[in-house]
């Protein structure tokens, strides 16, 4: 006796005949189609346990068919296949209440391991297609089988409440990812609020997220709201969780093992609905070796956990993502810019430290300041790799200030361009050559120690803190 009957949908017949051998195989009796119309009388005769569908048919989209059929059948399970590999057809899938997406081209193996999961599952899901919902702007950009990896992980989430732990080196989107978590989840008409850790004192970060009452140290002349009451129904993000002071990580996780919180200086106990959503770009499990991370509450967070790769082990978005940024600078009053092809391939050799968040600046900084449509491969090396000031060359040169050096770097500098003129953006690229080592040297000095550093420099914190996000300074904390 066969294990079920599928329906099959693609108007590709080399897709069916694969599909049709694999299933088959796998002991299941299969009907092909290459259309939507068979495929909605099938269903609507009842035929079949379980769908297999292309997106793109020849006489309809499987995304105006999927509410119809969830309308009617609402407990067959359906998996949509797509070669449009966006978010948005990852987060459409699950939206018209698609079982499962799956990008083509895909793993027969797992397909059949989906198959067997989603037929084995008790028949009681109600999703509820929201067929009007407009879709906005794309939110995130690449599709990169490790991104889509990611969307199909996010479309899984959006129904649900779970706690997400999002990894990643800074720049590559964490924050982007929970804040989509949230736009198309169903908190989505509740509130989306973001503490990031490491920008707030750390004395403070306790009264920050659960307010305070009055009198409760000096200074808290009236009682305040915390992020969590802020958040309340909606997401909480906690960036940067790495960066929190052990007794509030103490109190964090009395919050998510009760669902109730006390004020800082209150008793009564104060019933939360927030959804959480954490992200660190520091490995806590090396944090919790060093006893600066709650094991206790690492597990509790990482229920979900959602690695971003960097930037470079997906450098196939890298095409798209720059469209994406010259597209937005567009819009905001900038000329349109294009890459050439060698253009392009210089942007591929490079490591990208800062992520996403670097090409979007580079892409910012091309659109801004250079006059010519098409963008050359020599403006990209003067923008990515303008050779650093070398202390031993001044030296040699006999300079012994940085004035001199300064100097002597540019003159040779100007040397290196052809007509002895370097592509425009000189002043914020030559600040930024001085501005990295000098950040740099007094983190080090302070041991990664902003506050401290920020003290050394001179320079208020959250400036600090911005010039570390602008310049993509890897900052390394050791102890203290
Ligand atoms: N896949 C993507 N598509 C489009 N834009 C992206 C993508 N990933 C990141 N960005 C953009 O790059 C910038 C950095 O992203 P984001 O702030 O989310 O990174 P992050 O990992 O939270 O960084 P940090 O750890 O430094 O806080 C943002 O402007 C974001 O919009």
């Amino acid at each position: 006796m066969p294990a079920g009957s599928i329906l099959v949908a693609d108007d590709d017949t080399a897709i069916r005949t694969v599909l049709n051998q694999a299933l088959s195989r796998a002991g299941y009796e299969v009907r092909l189609t290459g259309n939507a119309a068979t495929l909605w009388r099938w269903v609507s005769q009842g035929e079949g346990d379980l769908v297999i569908t292309d997106v793109v048919m020849p006489d309809e989209n499987a995304f105006d068919l999927l509410p119809r059929i969830k309308k009617m059948r609402p407990n067959l399970p359906v998996i949509v296949m797509s070669a449009q590999n966006t978010f948005m057809t990852a987060i459409r899938a699950s939206e018209r209440g698609a079982y499962e997406y799956l990008p083509k081209p895909f793993d027969l193996k797992e397909l059949i391991a989906i198959v067997g999961r989603a037929l084995a599952e008790p028949k009681e899901r109600t999703s509820t297609p929201d067929e009007d919902a407009e879709m906005e702007a794309i939110p995130l950009v690449g599709r990169s089988p490790a991104m889509q990896e990611i969307y199909r992980v996010l479309a899984r989430l959006m129904q649900t409440d779970l706690t997400v732990m999002i990894t990643g080196e800074s720049g590559t989107g964490k924050e982007l990812v929970a804040r989509a978590l949230h736009d198309y989840g169903k908190r989505r008409n509740g509130p989306f609020v973001a503490v990031n850790m490491a920008a707030i004192p750390r004395d403070l970060i306790e009264s920050e997220l659960f307010g305070h009452e009055r009198g409760a140290f000096t200074g808290a002349n009236t009682r305040a709201s915390g992020r969590f009451e802020q958040a309340e129904g909606g997401t909480l993000f906690l960036d940067e969780i790495g960066d929190m002071p052990m007794e509030a990580q103490t109190r964090l996780l009395r919050v998510l093992q009760q669902g109730e919180y006390t004020t800082v200086g209150g008793r009564t106990p104060i019933k939360t609905d927030v959804r959480i959503v954490a992200a660190s770009n520091k490995d806590l499990r090396v944090l919790i070796q060093q006893g600066l991370f709650r094991e206790d509450l690492f597990f509790r967070l990482n229920v979900v956990p959602l690695r971003l790769p960097p930037l470079r082990e997906r450098i196939e978005d890298l095409p798209d993502l720059v469209r994406h940024f010259f597209a937005l600078a567009e819009k905001d009053g900038l000329p349109p810019k294009k890459l050439d092809t060698l253009a392009l391939e210089r942007l591929k050799q490079h490591r990208w430290p800062g992520n996403v968040r670097e090409l979007e600046n580079l892409a910012r900084r091309l659109a801004a300041l250079y006059p010519q449509d098409v963008i050359t491969a020599s403006v990209i090396d003067g923008e990515l790799a303008p050779p650093s000031v070398s202390p031993g060359a001044a030296v040699q040169q006999g300079v012994d200030n940085l004035g001199g050096a300064v100097e002597a770097y540019l003159s040779s500098h100007f040397q290196g361009f052809p007509n002895g003129v370097p592509p425009p953006g000189l002043y914020h690229r030559i600040l930024k050559e001085i501005e990295v080592p000098l950040l740099t040297a007094a983190l080090a000095a302070t041991r990664g120690n902003q506050i401290r550093a920020a003290d050394l420099l001179g320079l208020n914190r959250n400036t600090l803190r911005k010039k570390i996000r602008d310049l993509d300074i890897q900052v390394y904390r050791s102890g203290g």
